[in-house]
C-alpha cells in the first residue's frame, strides 16, 4: 500500500523513516548552523559557477516544489572550487517555502528562519549518471541560498515567478529556455559547508552542502506567488503547496566549516 511521502502529519518528516530508514541517519539535512560551533577554515577555496543559459529546459510543479530542469548530458553548466574535488553538473533548481514570511527555509542560522530557500543541485560526473552519483558520499553538491523578504526585491526572481501561472497544479510543466541561475546569486560568495543528505526522501547522505551566508531579497508578493502553487492535480480539490521544508536534523559529530571570518 504505497503511500507517497509529503509534509502532512500522516506522511510528513516524522514518518519518512518508515519507508526510508536513512532518514534517521547520522548525516541528515537540514541542520541548524550556529556561529559558535563553526570552524573558520582559511584554506577553503572560493567556489565558481559557470552556467550556460542555453542549458535551461523546463519549469515544473511536481506537487512538492517548483523545479527548473537543465540539460546535464555534458559539462555544460558546472559548479567547481570551494570544498569540491572537481566540477559538478547543474541538474535542477527548486525552492522550499513556508505558509507565511516568518518561516520556510530548511537550514536555520543562529535561530533565524528565512522565508524560503533556493537549492541548486549538481552531480559529480565522475559517476556514470545522476542515479549512480546519488549513492556516493561525494556524488552531489547543493548550493543553497536563503530567501529573505524585504522592500527591494531582486528583479532576477521575476522570470521564475512569472512562469508560476503556467504550472499552478501538480504535473504541469512549461518551457523555460535561456536562463542563467547565477543571476540569482547574492553579491558575496561567502559560504558554510558540511556533509549531509537530501532533505526529502530518499534522504541519501550524498550531499556536499554549500550554503551562502547572504540571503537574496524577495518581496512578500513574490513569496505569495510561490504559495499560490497547488500540490494537487488540475481536476482535484485545491491544496496549497506551502511548508515544503524539513525540520532541522541532529548534527551529531559533523563539522560545519565557514569560508569567511
Ligand atoms: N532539497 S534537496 O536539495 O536535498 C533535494 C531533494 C530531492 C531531490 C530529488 O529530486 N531527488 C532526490 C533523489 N532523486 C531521485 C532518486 C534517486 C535515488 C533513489 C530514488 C530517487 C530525486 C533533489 C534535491
Ligand atoms: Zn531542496
Amino acid at each position: 500500500n504505497y503511500y507517497p511521502w509529503g509534509y502532512d502529519s500522516d506522511n510528513g518528516p516524522d514518518q519518512w523513516h518508515k519507508n526510508y530508514p536513512i532518514a534517521k541517519g547520522r548525516h541528515q539535512s537540514p541542520i541548524e548552523i550556529n556561529n559558535k560551533e563553526v570552524h573558520y577554515d582559511r584554506s577553503l577555496l572560493p567556489w565558481f559557477a559557470s552556467y550556460d543559459p542555453g542549458a535551461a529546459k523546463t519549469i515544473l510543479n511536481n506537487g512538492k516544489t517548483c523545479r527548473v530542469v537543465f540539460d546535464d548530458s555534458f559539462d555544460r553548466s558546472v559548479l567547481r572550487g570551494g570544498p569540491l574535488p572537481g566540477v559538478y553538473r547543474l541538474r535542477q533548481l527548486h525552492f522550499h517555502w513556508g505558509s507565511s514570511d516568518d518561516h520556510g527555509s530548511e537550514h536555520v542560522v543562529n535561530g533565524v528562519r528565512y522565508a524560503g530557500e533556493l537549492h541548486l543541485l549538481h552531480w559529480n560526473p565522475k559517476y556514470s549518471n545522476y542515479l549512480d552519483a546519488v549513492r556516493r558520499t561525494d556524488g552531489i553538491a547543493v548550493l543553497a541560498i536563503f530567501l529573505q523578504v524585504g522592500e527591494t526585491p531582486k528583479p532576477e526572481m521575476k522570470r521564475i515567478l512569472e512562469e508560476i501561472n503556467a504550472i499552478k497544479t501538480k504535473g504541469k510543466e512549461a518551457p523555460f529556455p535561456n536562463f542563467d541561475p547565477s543571476i540569482l546569486f547574492p553579491k558575496s560568495h561567502d559560504y558554510w559547508t558540511y556533509h549531509g543528505s537530501f532533505t526529502t526522501p530518499p534522504c541519501e547522505e550524498c550531499i556536499t552542502w554549500i550554503i551562502l551566508r547572504d540571503p537574496i531579497i524577495v518581496s512578500s508578493d513574490q513569496m505569495a506567488k510561490l504559495r499560490s502553487l497547488s500540490k494537487n492535480a488540475e481536476n482535484e480539490p485545491n491544496l496549497p503547496l506551502v511548508d515544503n521544508w524539513r525540520p532541522t536534523q541532529p548534527r551529531y559529530f559533523r563539522m560545519v566549516s565557514a569560508s569567511f571570518l
